[in-house]
């Protein structure tokens, strides 16, 4: 029984539109030690909680945590696509746990997922097959929203469930930061639009899908000419946050209303309620250490950019 946590940043963005090369190398840096670091532990088990972005949940039934018996990833953005390899009774149980923990998570026997849970895998693991994988999703743009309290009320049972098993856990938590790129929304969306957000976006057209992605594209060649183009980066805030994760004053977050943060960070910085679940999931193994924060304000990527690591503070 031993755990270790990953949170990091994910951008469809990377490839298409870049920083310079002294921040591709940092970023670059960052990952990479953070992908010795999981080889060194070597896990057994991965629990992955991730947003999704109108690819695999929608507003014909849109849970705020749903945890998947089985998934497939559609590849969108150049990200693989593919199965993830989840171990369909292992799941099953990690949801009754969780549920018999007061926590009312939906179940997937066929998730779709996205860049939002394919990137940590592919960036963390080399591909998204590589590990077994619970993968959790935690609504992150679809208001109404989950809130602080309940991602990290979920994290704990997760975590509950996790502490129990005799295998070598790492848990990663996938988004954010401060960021508000493009995605739309289900009050401002036209008939055609809303359609797509109430599910027949499932299975987009490729035209569709190429318009989407070029949209992301332009936004960022846009933002970074002109900050105030989209909500602002708060790298402030950002750091913020991490320093709250890092000293594991987790409940600190509670009081921080839906949409206050938006204002705070942007409409997509819910994404690190993914953090705050991977965080209380490995408080449940007891007092943590964090280590290797990394942190810039990309806008080419319309994004602050993030990774942090933590172990349990016994390990070695
Ligand atoms: O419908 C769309 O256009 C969605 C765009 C989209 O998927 C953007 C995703 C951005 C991130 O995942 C991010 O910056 O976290
Ligand atoms: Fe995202």
């Amino acid at each position: 029984m031993s755990a270790l946590l990953q949170c990091l940043s994910h951008t469809p963005l990377v490839g298409e539109v870049d920083p310079e090369q002294a921040v591709l190398s940092a970023v670059d840096g960052a990952i990479a030690a953070a992908r010795a670091r999981i080889e060194r532990f070597d896990p057994e088990l991965v629990i992955l909680f991730a947003p999704d972005h109108y690819n695999g949940f929608f507003y014909d039934v849109m849970p705020s945590f749903c945890i998947g018996t089985a998934a497939h990833a559609i590849g969108d953005f150049g990200t693989q696509a593919g199965d993830l390899d989840v171990p369909e009774a292992l799941a099953e149980a990690c949801a009754g746990s969780v549920l018999a923990s007061g926590v009312d998570v939906a179940v997937s026997y066929a998730m779709q997922v996205d860049h939002g849970f394919a990137q940590p895998l592919e960036y963390l693991l080399g591909g998204i097959d590589r590990k077994p994988v619970i993968p959790v999703f935690v609504n992150g743009v679809a208001r109404p929203l989950p809130s602080f309290q309940r991602a990290r009320l979920l994290g704990e049972a997760v975590g509950r469930f996790a502490r129990g098993l005799d295998q070598r856990v790492l848990l990663i938590g996938s988004g954010g930061l401060s960021h508000q790129p493009p995605v739309p929304e289900l009050a401002t969306a036209n008939a055609h639009m809303a359609d797509r957000l109430k599910g027949s976006g499932r299975h987009l057209p490729p035209d569709e899908r190429a318009a989407r992605t070029r949209r992301v594209i332009d936004a960022a060649r846009v933002f970074v000419e002109d900050p105030h183009s989209l909500h602002p980066l708060n790298p402030e805030w950002d750091r913020r946050f991490m320093a709250t994760l890092a000293e594991g004053r987790l409940q600190d977050l509670d009081a921080i209303g839906n949409d206050e943060l938006s204002a705070l960070a942007g409409k997509s910085t819910h994404e690190v309620k993914t953090w705050v679940a991977a965080f209380a999931a490995l408080s449940a193994f007891g007092p943590y250490r964090a280590c290797d924060g990394f942190y810039r304000p990309i806008p080419e990527w319309i994004c602050g950019f993030g990774s942090l690591a933590a172990e349990p503070a016994t390990a070695a």
